[in-house]
């Protein structure tokens, strides 16, 4: 069975949730936090011996920490705690949690004591969580210079302290931990740009709640479970004209290969006929590697398609603009991935000739591919990804994929997801390539944007994480490598799931 999606809520939903079950909780959610969190650090360090040093903020956040360092103390750990600020002015969850743990004979020390000579078992960041505000600096970026140096298993509750919990961003001076446990729900700053690097592993601790309606859009992190119901083994009376005709569209001179690999993947993943348009007009006739591959002068391509990928190696020349003009008026189903995306974002006035296809359409940006689209700069699309993912699948009424580490996923009704598969190794060329066909496959077979744009990312990374774990990668992989690894992995999930007749 495949694990069920786990929800995402930004922090105004967590606040939200906050404010509909805080009064009425019992026992109280800061209470559940710090003992869950306990739990985890028990797993974590199993019979590690040392000290556990906390460090805990003036926020709520610290109330976590002193309710863990409370249930560890009391289960007969010593625990050091730092805590320099007013206790008087601490909010009353926190103040109460304060006061339990002085209460329980523990003791606070106003500064980040010297490392012991044996080491510490674990150190805690229980300074900020979802209310950080503003860059972390002064005694508290000190204190995380000197955390983040101890060489024993870092935790952070809730979020590491000095990242941005909606955007993944580090506000300045950021915990760099091993394992963050998170309360009520991931959010998308720990899955998405640098969260990943800041947060180490992930457990989510739901504090035994039902989040109730919420009124901001809520996200998933994505497993094979929300594609499932597309897994259906194909009936044994089948043929080739029933699994879609995929055209590819790029290979100008030099970057025939881009186009090569889109066709491949497309084919491996089970489209029935692949054709692949190649704007160099010395293009070869025939892939001798891989001759299923039905290869065209770009002009000669077949226009009755289910689906046409344009883009890979595609260039940006006059006829790869005219190419584009022509594939937005195509009523197949279109996937525009780089230098188309670099065109259309050079021609606002197709902008709304995308926007008004009747057929899906599926962009592929990356960062930069994004902010052109978008006509702002790279680092601000890295700054807010969730909302330029949305604002692209709004404006092109496109499921997106806002590509990198944790692929966003948005769709025009205001849908979103997260990925988790996937690793550094993949960053070489020809992986985007690689995507642009397993989309383009899926939904030559039938399946809809959404499920086929959420299954590709998946898969891509997914087969990326198997060969790492099999030796190939992740230096070193290379993105045709990929296509048969995704192939295994996809017949796999087909095998897997649970076919409702
Ligand atoms: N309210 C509750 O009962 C619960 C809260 N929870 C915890 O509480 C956290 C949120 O608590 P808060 O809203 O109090 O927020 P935080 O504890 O994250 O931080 C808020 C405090 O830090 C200050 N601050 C923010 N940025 C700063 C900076 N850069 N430098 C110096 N000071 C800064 C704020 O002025 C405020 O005093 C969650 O992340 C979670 O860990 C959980 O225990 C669940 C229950
Ligand atoms: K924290």
């Amino acid at each position: 069975m495949f694990s069920p999606a786990q929800p995402i809520y930004p922090v105004a939903g967590i606040r939200e949730i906050e404010h509909q079950l805080i009064p009425s909780a019992k026992p109280p959610l800061m209470e559940r936090a710090g003992r869950a969190a306990a739990e985890d650090a028990v797993r974590l360090i199993m019979d590690r011996p040392g000290p556990i040093l906390f460090a805990c903020g003036p926020g709520n956040n610290g109330g976590d920490g002193f309710v863990m360092a409370r249930q560890l103390h009391q289960a007969g750990r010593e625990v050091i705690v730092a805590f320099a600020d007013d206790p008087a002015a601490l909010p009353s969850d926190a103040g109460k949690a304060h006061a339990d743990f002085l209460h329980a004979g523990g003791t606070i020390a106003s500064d980040l004591p010297s490392a012991p000579s044996q080491g510490w078992a674990l150190v805690v960041d229980a300074l900020f969580g979802i209310g950080l505000k503003r860059k972390i600096d002064g005694r508290f970026a000190d204190w995380i210079a000197t955390l983040n140096a101890q060489p024993a298993p870092r935790m952070a509750l809730d979020v590491p302290s000095g990242l941005d919990a909606d955007t993944g961003r580090p506000l300045g001076p950021c915990f760099r931990a091993t394992h963050t446990t998170t309360f009520i729900a991931l959010k998308p700053g720990l899955l998405t740009n640098d969260g990943p690097d800041y947060c180490g592993e992930i457990s989510v601790q739901r504090l035994d709640i039902d989040c109730p309606a919420c009124l901001v859009p809520m996200g998933h992190a994505i497993t094979p479970a929300l594609f499932e119901t597309c897994l259906v083994p194909r009936p044994r009376n089948t043929h080739k004209g029933r699994h879609g005709d995929v055209g590819i569209l790029g290979g100008d001179a030099g970057m025939a290969g881009a186009a090569l690999l889109a066709g491949r993947a497309a084919l491996w993943l089970g489209a029935g006929r692949v054709y692949v348009g190649l704007l160099d007009p010395k293009a070869p006739a025939v892939d001798h590697a891989y001759p299923e591959l039905m290869l065209r002068n770009a002009p000669a391509l077949p226009r009755q398609l289910t689906v046409l990928a344009l883009g890979p190696g595609l260039g940006q020349r006059a006829e790869a603009q005219a190419e584009l003009v022509s594939a937005i008026a195509g009523d197949h189903a279109l996937v525009l991935d780089a230098d188309a995306l670099n065109l259309l974002a050079a021609d606002p006035a197709l902008h709304g000739a995308v926007a008004a296809r009747r057929s899906p359409t599926v962009l592929t940006p990356h960062p930069a591919e994004a902010a052109r689209l978008l006509g702002c700069s790279s680092p601000e699309v890295q700054g807010d990804r969730l909302s330029a993912a949305l604002a692209l699948a709004s404006r092109f009424r496109a499921c997106t994929v806002l590509k990198g580490c944790g692929s966003l996923i948005a769709t025009p009704d205001g849908h979103w997801y997260i990925n988790g598969t996937g690793h550094p190794g993949m960053a070489s060329a020809g992986m985007g390539d690689v995507l642009t066909g397993l989309v383009a496959s899926l939904l030559a077979q039938g399946w809809a944007a959404e499920p086929a744009l959420i299954a590709a990312v998946h898969l891509h990374g997914a087969a990326a994480d198997m060969l790492a774990r099999e030796g190939v990668g992740p230096i070193g992989l290379t993105a045709g490598e990929l296509i048969g690894a995704a192939r295994r992995l996809f017949n796999g999930w087909l095998a897997q799931a649970r076919h409702t007749p």
